[in-house]
């Protein structure tokens, strides 16, 4: 089991917006979270991520118990995310962007990195290198010194994903990787999910209401509904699954 929830749970002010939720992700499956608008699916990544702390409940991963790491050393122990909104440096360019992931893991510390010694100016090779197998990997090549600002959206969720690759996660958090994309991006997209985790073997979560993207690339799937889970199997089998149809037509 790469990463496992037992009963988790958090509130907010009243509103049990993840409720009692246990399930187990296994190392190299691509896990779904579906449901409709506030059932509790992003409030899950920032439990995992730590950005909340739940209220109950326990988060492991990778054999560790997390529920009281802090968020600075999530990453760092192999848990990357992007976000439903695309959260990156505008002004600065691709490059510059992927490196900001490598330097996140960054050994060395911030007197080193003044001085610039030479541990640090091989971690800033290692760190190049990196990027550049980050870029031949998504196809980035034609817009490697482009500022993020001046691409089109579709890309811009690609370098998004580059970014969290940098970290060499063991789990990439996707929060609706296809939200904003045109059929023929989001058709690119269910490329890259599935290289990630074939040719780099990361697992992933996401989050994603796109049912065709769902039943396209997940192993597993979720289905939650106010905080709970309704469903919780193969794609077909949870999408088509009553209590998630309901569900749905009634968001
Ligand atoms: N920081 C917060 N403070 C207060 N309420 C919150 C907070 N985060 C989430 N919630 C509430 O928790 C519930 C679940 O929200 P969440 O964003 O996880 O839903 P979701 O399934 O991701 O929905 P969507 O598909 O719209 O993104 C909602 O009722 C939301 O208003």
């Amino acid at each position: 089991m790469l990463l496992e929830a037992r009963e988790l749970s958090v509130s907010f002010g009243g509103i049990k917006a993840v409720d009692s939720i246990s399930f187990a992700v296994e190392p190299g499956e691509i896990f779904t979270i579906i449901g409709p608008n506030g059932a509790g699916k992003t409030t899950i990544f920032n439990l995992v991520s730590r950005i909340y702390n739940p209220t109950g409940g326990e988060i492991v991963f990778d054999g560790r118990p997390i529920t009281r790491v802090p968020p600075q050393a999530i990453a760092r122990m192999g848990i990357a995310r992007t976000f439903q909104n695309i959260e990156l440096f505008d002004h600065a360019s691709v490059i510059d962007n992927l490196l900001v992931g490598c330097h996140i893991r960054s050994r060395t510390n911030l007197l080193a990195d003044m001085l610039f010694l030479p541990v640090v100016q091989r971690q800033e090779e290692t760190f190049r290198r990196k990027v550049e197998e980050i870029i031949e990997f998504l196809e980035l090549e034609h817009h490697r010194e482009a500022t993020i600002g001046s691409l089109a959206y579709g890309i811009r969720k690609v370098v998004e994903i580059g970014r969290a690759l940098a970290l060499e996660p063991k789990l990439l958090l996707l929060d609706e990787p296809s939200s904003g994309l045109n059929p023929e991006e989001t058709d690119d997209m269910v490329h890259w999910i599935r290289d990630i985790r074939d040719d780099l073997g990361v697992t992933i979560i996401m989050v994603e209401h796109d049912m065709s993207l769902v039943r396209r690339v997940s192993d597993r799937v979720l289905a939650m509904e106010s905080g709970r889970i309704i469903a919780l199997g193969a794609p077909d089998a949870v999408v088509s699954d009553p209590q998630v149809v309901r569900a749905y037509l009634g968001d």
